[in-house]
């Protein structure tokens, strides 16, 4: 862990810095510019080939996509226990997501024209559900859900299989659960470049959702505009802004639960208004270490991922917050400051509000989905939305009386630009 002060004079440069460790660094980029090549060139072939040199999977072109019958028996071998959790967190995630369906509308403007938007659900999407480290199930319904409230009508999902070739039986019962039979078990570049190009097996999607670690997250940076992509959701990150009201011994569970994630990239953000606060917190993090069972991996993040930050005021930490546009933004603060934070931070992904609100909900089972921006992207991306598996098409429609009352302004702008034909096809119309 590293210990700055906002008052320091190096105090901006140190954050910087500190944050530019998420960025992808330079070795990273070459190696997926060069895989995502050869997928372009050898399709399927490269595929294998990478799948079986990172997962150690030996895969034909033939197996990648999971048979039917292999999605149902995971789902029937689910505990009873664990399938009510997959159908809680969906209830959860359906009824938040719903809200934010984009709605058609139709207007008149100034002229007395027809205008309005029209929505379409993107036609073919595909999904990247991680899968290296540890199945991420939940993220299977925190993408698919909304795609399937978009009305998406052809989702493909792709994750990492283990060495056998294998998938988590909870990735395939959720992916049962929300009823999606397109899967592939390919991960990483090689998943991403075959869901962007299309290879002989798999057919090329329009848009690539979901989050990943750093190779995943830069070839999505990359293959973007071959394909849609969303908010570049990468290694987890948590910012926790502390004062003298925040439970320690919830503060550190929280810090310990984002860095467990383990790709070893994933970043955490102390920000509390005095040392004692930061010193209390960060020893209890060095307690609860002994009682997790990732602890290894987690340990590397707490070293290398691990930044501490002392603030005078909560305003300082609302400068901190703004500049970092933490993916996770817990405010364990008094509850009379909720309200001015929550006006003033303008960049997080997601906040959690209190001593009891767990970022871990929000992972799980809240309602807004858990796939968000990173890396500072907050900055201008959102977390994902059911309006991002949707298209918008703006309509217009004039008739003679509307089309006499846009001639003037048509004209002056023709002159303008001097585009005459421009000015000539609306004059026509309202002689
Ligand atoms: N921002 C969000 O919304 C969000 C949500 C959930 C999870 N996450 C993050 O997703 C990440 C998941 O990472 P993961 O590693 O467990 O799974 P992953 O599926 O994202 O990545 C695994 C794949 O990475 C590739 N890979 C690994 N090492 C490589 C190398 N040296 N060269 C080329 N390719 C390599 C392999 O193909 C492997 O299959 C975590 O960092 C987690 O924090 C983010
Ligand atoms: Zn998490």
């Amino acid at each position: 862990m590293r210990v700055i002060q906002f008052a320091s004079k190096t105090f901006d440069s140190d954050l910087a810095g500190f944050c530019q460790g998420a960025s992808v660094p330079k070795d990273i980029q070459d190696t997926v510019t060069a895989i995502l090549a050869d997928i372009r060139q050898r399709g399927d072939e490269a595929v294998c080939y990478y799948a079986a040199k990172f997962d150690g999977a030996k895969l034909r072109a033939r197996d990648f996509r999971v048979k039917p019958a292999e999605i149902a028996a995971a789902a029937k071998r689910l505990p009873a226990a664990e399938r009510k959790a997959l159908v809680a967190a969906h209830e959860n995630i359906v009824a938040f997501n719903k809200q934010s369906l984009p709605k058609d509308w139709l207007g008149k403007n100034k002229h007395g024209a027809q205008v309005g938007e029209i929505n379409h659900p993107i036609r073919r999407v595909g999904l990247y559900v991680p899968g290296g480290e540890v199945p991420l199930v939940s993220t299977v319904l925190m993408t698919a859900t909304l795609a399937k409230i978009a009305g998406c009508p052809e989702i493909a999902v792709f994750t990492p299989s283990n060495s056998q070739g294998k998938i988590a039986d909870g990735v395939l019962a959720a992916l049962d659960l929300i009823g999606i039979d397109e899967v592939y078990r390919i991960g990483g570049v090689q998943a991403i470049g075959a869901a962007a190009f299309g290879t002989l097996t798999v057919p090329a999607v329009d848009k690539v959702f979901g989050p990943g670690n750093a190779y995943v997250c830069e070839a999505k940076r990359q293959v973007f505009g071959t394909v849609g992509v969303d908010s570049l959701p990468g290694p987890s990150e948590v910012m926790i802004i502390a004062d003298e009201s925040t439970n320690v011994t919830f503060a550190a569970a929280d810090l310990l639960a984002q860095a467990e994630h383990g790709s070893g990239r994933e970043k955490i953000y102390l920000v509390a208004t005095s040392a004692e606060i930061i010193k209390e917190i960060s020893d209890e993090v060095q307690v609860q270490l002994k009682l997790i069972s990732r602890s290894e991996k987690t340990q590397r993040v707490l070293a290398n991922g691990f930044l501490a930050i002392e603030v005078k005021t909560l305003a300082e930490a609302v400068k901190v917050a703004n500049y970092v546009a933490p993916e996770h933004l817990e405010l364990l603060v008094k509850e009379s400051a909720h309200k001015g934070l929550l006006r003033d931070i303008t960049t997080a992904g997601a906040i959690m509000l209190g001593n009891y609100t767990a970022t871990a909900l929000g992972d799980f089972t809240a309602g807004p989905s858990h796939v968000l921006p990173t890396a500072r992207a907050g900055r201008f991306f959102s977390g994902l939305r059911v309006a991002d598996f949707m298209r918008r098409t703006s309509v217009v429609r004039y008739d003679k009386a509307s089309v006499k009352k846009a001639e003037p302004v048509v004209s002056a702008f023709a002159a303008m630009e001097k585009l005459d034909a421009h000015g000539r096809s609306v004059k026509i119309r309202a002689l």
